[in-house]
């Protein structure tokens, strides 16, 4: 059994993994106390209460939309490593009406009004595949259907890292599916359906994942009803961060070859290190046009970046773009 003090006024012994928290009293560590006084005059994460998104990273997806314009209505978009959701919030904001925003992320995370999720590593196959099934299924799910997705009890490490969550379908939606009589059509809003776009049926690719690593301090109140607070976004570790932020875009760009429509966009986060260039170098080779942004609404502090994509040319081949 692992366990440890959570500063901040609770602490916690946790075994197997996540799945079981015990709530002790404890005092306030000085990085929680930190971390809390950083929110309380953090402009973005006071904006992000007020209009009422779940974290302040919103912003950098607003900022980035408003210079680039991403989105329109009726769109379908891949919200990589949605949780807590507020990227899923404004993609839904914007392409709707008649949009389908998809989230997959490892943690356990209710999604946003108007989102359908998966939970599950990203990196797992059997996710992918799960996702392009949701995204290539005839049935229109996405559209405020939040109820069709279970939430799964807290798992263990080893019990998450390959298992997607949803509930069964409703009868309604049985029957959907059942008269859905040609499912190799994929008619999942106005901007994908038309015939020469639809073995591509996403619009806009987003990750925002990055190899987080378990908090051993610095937890602070919910951090057992919301996971995300008992997790560190990176490791402290430029060089580490680096890599593990690069190998998930390159998984969110192989995602892309496979799914994005021609003239589709694509959003990544990475940290910043000597791979930039190459992984630069392999989205041009994807999109006509590649950014790179630091949003004011990114912490100056922080060694985040983003790759913007413009326009996924027609043709790519995943053999050209990695080798
Ligand atoms: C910075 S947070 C995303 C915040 C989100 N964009 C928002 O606006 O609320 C990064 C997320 O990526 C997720 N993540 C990291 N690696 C992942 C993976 N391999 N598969 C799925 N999700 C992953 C983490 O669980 C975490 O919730």
């Amino acid at each position: 059994m692992r366990s440890c003090i959570l500063p901040g006024r609770y602490s916690a012994i946790i075994s197997r993994g996540f799945s079981q928290c015990v709530l002790l009293h404890s005092k306030k560590s000085s990085s929680s106390s930190r971390w809390i006084a950083r929110q309380k005059t953090d402009f973005y994460a006071r904006e992000a209460k007020i209009q009422q998104y779940k974290s302040r990273a919103a912003f950098k997806l607003i900022e980035i939309d408003k210079k680039y314009k991403l989105f329109s209505p009726g769109m379908t978009v891949v919200d990589l490593g949605f949780a807590p959701g507020s990227w899923s919030q404004v993609s839904v904001e914007r392409t709707q009406p008649q949009s389908k925003v998809i989230g997959v992320d490892l943690l356990p995370c209710a999604p946003p009004r108007g989102v359908n999720a998966i939970q599950g590593n990203f990196l797992s196959k059997r996710v992918q595949d799960r996702l392009k099934q949701l995204l290539y299924d005839p049935m229109d799910i996405g559209r405020n259907q939040v109820e069709e997705l279970a939430m799964e009890p807290m798992m263990s490490d080893n019990e998450k890292n390959d298992i997607t969550t949803e509930a069964p379908l409703s009868y309604i939606n049985k029957e959907r599916r059942e008269s859905a009589n040609d499912s190799t059509l994929h008619p999942t809003s106005s901007a994908t359906s038309t015939t020469e776009y639809r073995s591509f049926p996403v619009d806009i690719v987003l990750s925002d994942m990055c190899g987080f690593s378990p908090q051993e301090s610095g937890f602070w109140l919910r951090s057992v009803t919301d996971p995300h607070n008992r997790l560190a976004n990176t490791t402290g570790l430029a060089v580490k961060d680096h890599g593990a932020s690069v190998d998930l875009c390159d998984a969110a760009l192989m995602f892309a070859i496979d799914t994005l429509r021609p003239g589709g966009n694509f959003v990544c986060k990475f940290y910043t290190g000597k791979e930039d260039k190459n992984l630069e170098q392999r989205l041009k080779k994807v999109f006509k046009k590649v950014h790179r942004e630091k949003p004011d609404s990114s912490r100056d502090e922080s060694r985040e970046m983003f790759f913007i994509g413009i326009g996924k040319r027609e043709d790519v081949k995943f053999e050209h773009v990695f080798r």
